[in-house]
């Protein structure tokens, strides 16, 4: 008897010691030998130190520190909400980080506008725009954050009486490729990688667009898409005169639609660092993943060709990943930049995105000096990212 009271105990024990131990191993129901002796999330970190240690140098420490620890959220307001929102996130301490920005204009920018790109690759000249001094942003876009250091998690959203959700939470930095796709009065939009639709959800606040398309490759992610758009636009601009929704492969789009689309969004499948270093589930870097995961950088620059292809001359395109890895951001770029011109004839400048960094300094921190794009890197007073983006501009 004693035995058996005793053997309860300790499995009593064990049960809530597993429900302290980090999620990575509290495998349902499995025994320790079948547990993976590296899960995938210290494969991940294994394979960060080594890249980004060299990449980020002597930033690397605290980005890694800031990665592994609880993320920011900003509140993306859903405008076509009726229910106060805004006044109450305020009322709780939040501010909307797009308006309350430092309105000092930028110093001076170098005058410097052909530049060569970092590595190999130096002999593939890019053209780098003359920045614009003073950034459009939308003025309907808002995202509220708490303050600096303030890692306060807000309530999930709930319906107002037209059954529309008051905001949709995302990495604030998520926001800012929308913003700086500068979506002007009657644009035709191509999201070539949209689920699950946060992004989306944020460009069609600028209540500017034209028409805009929707495509992600995964019809389950596009039926998540349909779910978010549902529960945010209202449904007399989800009509077929406003919108396409369509579950396409995105590296094909360019052979279907081309020279069309004044903006297009490419925001990529990349190695979601965030999420690679903190979640076993769903994770890029277990073993059975070992080949999709080389072949993202491939898969990104195919992307990115499409998108390029399917803007018009004069049209921009706004690259972007939630990883720090240079093979999937700078790399691709470049070699898209080349390529476009070798095998399509198009020749593209980089838009200068310093203003906007400049404008959101407050909010976010920025990798210091990138030879090109933006990247909000993750830091502990403002643990938002990683997120890159890069935006070209068709001029043929
Ligand atoms: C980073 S997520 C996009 C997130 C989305 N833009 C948002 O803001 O919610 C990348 C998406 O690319 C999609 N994808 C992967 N390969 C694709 C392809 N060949 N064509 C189109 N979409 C693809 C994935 O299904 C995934 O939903």
């Amino acid at each position: 008897m004693a035995l058996l009271v005793n053997t309860r105990l300790l499995l009593r024990k064990v049960k809530n010691a597993r429900s302290l131990m980090p999620k990575r191993h509290r495998m349902k129901e499995k025994w320790a030998a079948t547990l993976p002796k590296f899960p995938p999330t210290s494969l991940a970190l294994q394979h960060f130190d080594a890249t980004y240690s060299v990449q980020l140098g002597q930033l690397w420490p605290s980005v890694r520190i800031a990665l592994l620890s609880e993320r920011k959220y900003g509140a993306l307001l859903n405008t076509f909400s009726h229910d106060a929102v805004l006044e109450d996130l305020q009322a709780k301490g939040c501010r909307d980080f797009i308006t309350d920005t430092d309105t000092e204009a930028l110093p001076c920018l170098d005058p410097e506008s052909v530049v060569g790109v970092e590595g190999e690759s130096n002999d593939v000249p890019v053209k780098k725009s003359n920045a614009d001094r003073h950034l459009k942003i939308s003025p309907k876009i808002k995202c509220l954050v708490f303050p600096r250091g303030d890692i306060t998690r807000f309530k999930p959203a709930r319906p107002d009486t037209q059954r529309l959700l008051g905001y949709y939470l995302l990495d604030a930095a998520s926001v800012l490729p929308c913003l700086a796709l500068d979506i002007q009065e009657g644009h035709i939009v191509l999201d070539l990688c949209a689920a699950p639709g946060g992004k989306a959800v944020a460009l069609l606040q600028t209540q500017a667009i034209g028409f805009l398309c929707l495509n992600d490759t995964s019809v389950s992610r596009t039926l998540r898409l349909k779910k978010v758009l549902h529960s945010y636009i209202p449904k007399e601009l989800l009509t077929s005169k406003n919108l396409r929704i369509t579950s396409s492969d995105g590296t094909k789009w360019g052979e279907i639609e081309n020279n069309t689309f004044d903006r297009v969004l490419v925001d990529v499948p990349c190695t979601t660092d965030r999420h690679s270093v903190m979640e076993d589930d769903n994770n890029i870097f277990s073993k059975n993943r070992i080949g999709e995961r080389r072949r993202l950088p491939q898969l990104q620059l195919e992307l990115l060709l499409a998108g390029i292809e399917a803007a018009c001359p004069g049209g921009e395109i706004m690259y972007s990943t939630c990883t720090l890895s240079h093979i999937q951001n700078q790399s691709v770029v470049e070699q898209a930049i080349h390529l476009a011109q070798e095998n399509h004839g198009i020749i593209l400048e980089v838009v200068d995105l310093r203003p906007l960094t400049h404008m959101f300094r407050k909010t976010f921190h920025f990798a210091p000096n990138l030879h090109l794009g933006e990247m909000v890197i993750p830091h502990l007073g403002a643990n938002f990212g990683p997120i890159y983006m890069c935006k070209l501009r068709r001029l043929t």
